[in-house]
């Protein structure tokens, strides 16, 4: 059995200490967003996992290969050097999102987003005997974003476009096969996908053309990190570019 760790990182009582004492310039909290995400993408990263922004208050991590003791400091890390601290859950499943329900359980358990009470509460269970095929990549991309949007429209107008097709994909992905996609920039999406086949991936191409009028293509890797699985699937995606085709496993 293949199995996807995935990690609930959320910032401890956040809402109100942006407002205390009073409000809280946005730039300086877009600016320690911003470096607590940077923060962590090199800490994971630096171990094979891979974290992804979704609101910045709460921030989901694939962290196969990291184990408790890994997450332990992490979290102490965070409270030596930032001025708010963060609540980790961690499950594993076959299914990413079974997973990422695991691991939200194990906080929301532990107190409110928004209470004082909860400080750097932290429980899990970890993938121990790790599999080489344990972690499936999808890296979707928008084919010729450039030509169609960034080089004829405005920042603006290009930024909907994209939007409208991820919103169409994670929806998709997400109620079809329990997959979480996640926007990473420019015209790109990167998935944590359950052990999916062609036609699958062929499926949500077909629904976000239908749905969004985007038309992606998609390079599929699998191993035992979030790296190795990633990294297979941008070579994946060289593929579909160098032979013209829509889905490529590596
Ligand atoms: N996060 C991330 N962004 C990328 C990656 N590759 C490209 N991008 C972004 O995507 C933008 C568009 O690049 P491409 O996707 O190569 O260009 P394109 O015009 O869509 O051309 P084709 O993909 O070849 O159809 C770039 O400006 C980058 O912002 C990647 O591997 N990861």
């Amino acid at each position: 059995m293949t199995a996807a760790q995935l990690t609930l990182v959320q910032i401890d009582n956040y809402g109100p200490w942006t407002v205390t004492p009073e409000p809280r310039r946005e730039m300086d909290l877009q600016t320690l967003q911003s470096r607590l995400f940077a923060d962590l993408a090199q800490y994971i990263g630096n171990r094979g996992g891979y974290v992804f922004f979704t609101r910045f208050d709460n921030m989901v991590a694939v962290t196969n290969g990291l184990d408790r003791r890994d997450h332990d400091l992490l979290q102490e890390s965070v409270g030596n050097r930032f001025p708010v601290t963060v609540s980790l859950g961690v499950g594993v499943d076959e299914v990413p999102i079974e997973a990422l329900e695991s691991a939200t359980r194990r906080v929301q358990a532990a107190g409110s987003a928004q209470s004082s009470d909860r400080s750097e509460a932290f429980a899990g269970e970890f993938r121990d005997a790790a599999g080489d095929e344990d972690v499936h990549i999808a890296h979707f991309d928008v084919n010729d974003a450039t030509g169609k949007y960034t080089d004829r429209m405005n920042e603006f107008d290009s930024f909907i476009n994209i939007e409208h097709g991820y919103a169409s994909l994670m929806k998709y992905m997400r109620e079809e096969h329990g997959a979480l996609s996640f926007f990473v920039g420019g015209d790109n999406v990167i998935a944590v996908c359950p052990d999916l086949a062609h036609d699958d991936y062929m499926g949500a191409i077909d629904h976000v053309a239908d749905d969004a009028d985007v038309q992606l293509k998609v390079g599929v890797g699998s191993g035992a990190t979030p790296h190795d699985a990633g990294y297979a699937a941008k070579h994946a995606l060289e593929d579909c570019r160098y032979e013209g085709t829509l889905v490529e496993f590596a």
